[in-house]
């Protein structure tokens, strides 16, 4: 047996969430400090756009999770081919989701720090740098804070909200033409264009039911607004039915379409519809 495939101690869950919006805090002061000034983009690989707050972002978390020695899965270290080999255990981190935001300065983007365990992201911290706020996930349920002065500050519980009317939020640049058609059959009222893991958070703080993905994520832009959510009350699952997974053997970590909601019934009842509508 190697040290990447020990038995799971989870006492250390709180200490690990801590660390994580530490991690996140230092990062969003990163990221500001680009935010605020003249940056340049440039077109990685899959096409997608990364700036020096992404790159400075991500080496600012790894260097607060290195104590640990749990393996880090890192969006623009992958870029650059370095994958570290895990186990049971690891963290995914998207120092920087909704760079398309980012670069049009709306204010929708993200810092991302999830812990992994057997496939299951069971910590999250989402943090928002244009706002200061918080999402936290974990055992001991999802809060939201704001964090000032590098501290967090007015921690309160969050929970998702599944009443009607539905109210459905979708990637404001990776619109799907299914969209229309899903909001008809489901009944939903009202729909919100959001940048970023901020909709999952939307979820978890009830002002949302529904986020359907019926275009590409990888695993770094799901896993911490995932644990958000479910520690929220909310559910994610792929077209299948079956709860989004982490691990993918491929090496790519690309995610399969997925439905997150704000209970497991709508999510059931998204999922079936939307494999009904892209097959
Ligand atoms: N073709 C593709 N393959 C993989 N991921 C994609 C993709 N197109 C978009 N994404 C992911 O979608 C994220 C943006 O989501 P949204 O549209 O909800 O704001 C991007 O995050 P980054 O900004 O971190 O690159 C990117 O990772
Ligand atoms: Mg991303």
């Amino acid at each position: 047996m190697t040290a990447l495939d020990q038995a799971l101690d989870d006492s250390d869950l709180p200490a690990l969430l801590d660390l994580s919006l530490t991690a996140a805090i230092a990062a969003a002061d990163v990221i500001k400090t680009v935010y605020a000034r003249p940056f340049a983009a440039e077109t990685k690989a899959d096409g997608s756009p990364v700036t020096e707050a992404d790159a400075r972002a991500e080496a600012v978390i790894i260097e607060h999770l290195m104590p640990t020695e749990i393996p880090v899965l890192a969006e623009e270290s992958v870029a650059a081919g370095r994958i570290p080999l895990l186990g049971r255990r690891y963290f995914v981190v998207d120092p920087l989701d909704g760079t398309k935001e980012f670069l049009k300065r709306n204010g929708e983007f993200t810092v991302n720090i999830a812990l992994v365990e057997d496939g299951r992201p069971v910590l999250g911290v989402v943090l928002v740098p244009a706002t200061g706020r918080a999402y936290l996930g974990g055992p001991d349920g999802a809060q939201a804070c704001e964090t000032s002065a590098g501290a967090p500050v007015e921690m309160r519980r969050i929970s998702v909200n599944d009443s009607r009317p539905l109210r459905i939020v979708a990637s404001r640049s990776h619109g799907h033409a299914a969209l229309a058609p899903l909001c008809e059959t489901l009944d939903v009222t009202e729909d919100v264009s959001v940048g970023s893991s901020l909709k999952f958070c939307l979820l978890a703080e009830g002002n949302a039911q529904i986020y359907p993905r019926f275009t590409p994520t990888c695993e770094w832009d799901t896993a911490a607004g995932q644990a958000v959510l479910e520690a929220a009350g909310g559910t994610v699952l792929t077209m299948d039915g079956l709860p989004l997974r982490y691990g993918k053997a491929d090496l790519k970590f690309l995610n399969p379409f997925f439905v997150a909601a704000a209970s497991e019934d709508l999510a059931i009842r998204a999922a079936a519809e939307m494999s009904r509508l892209v097959a």
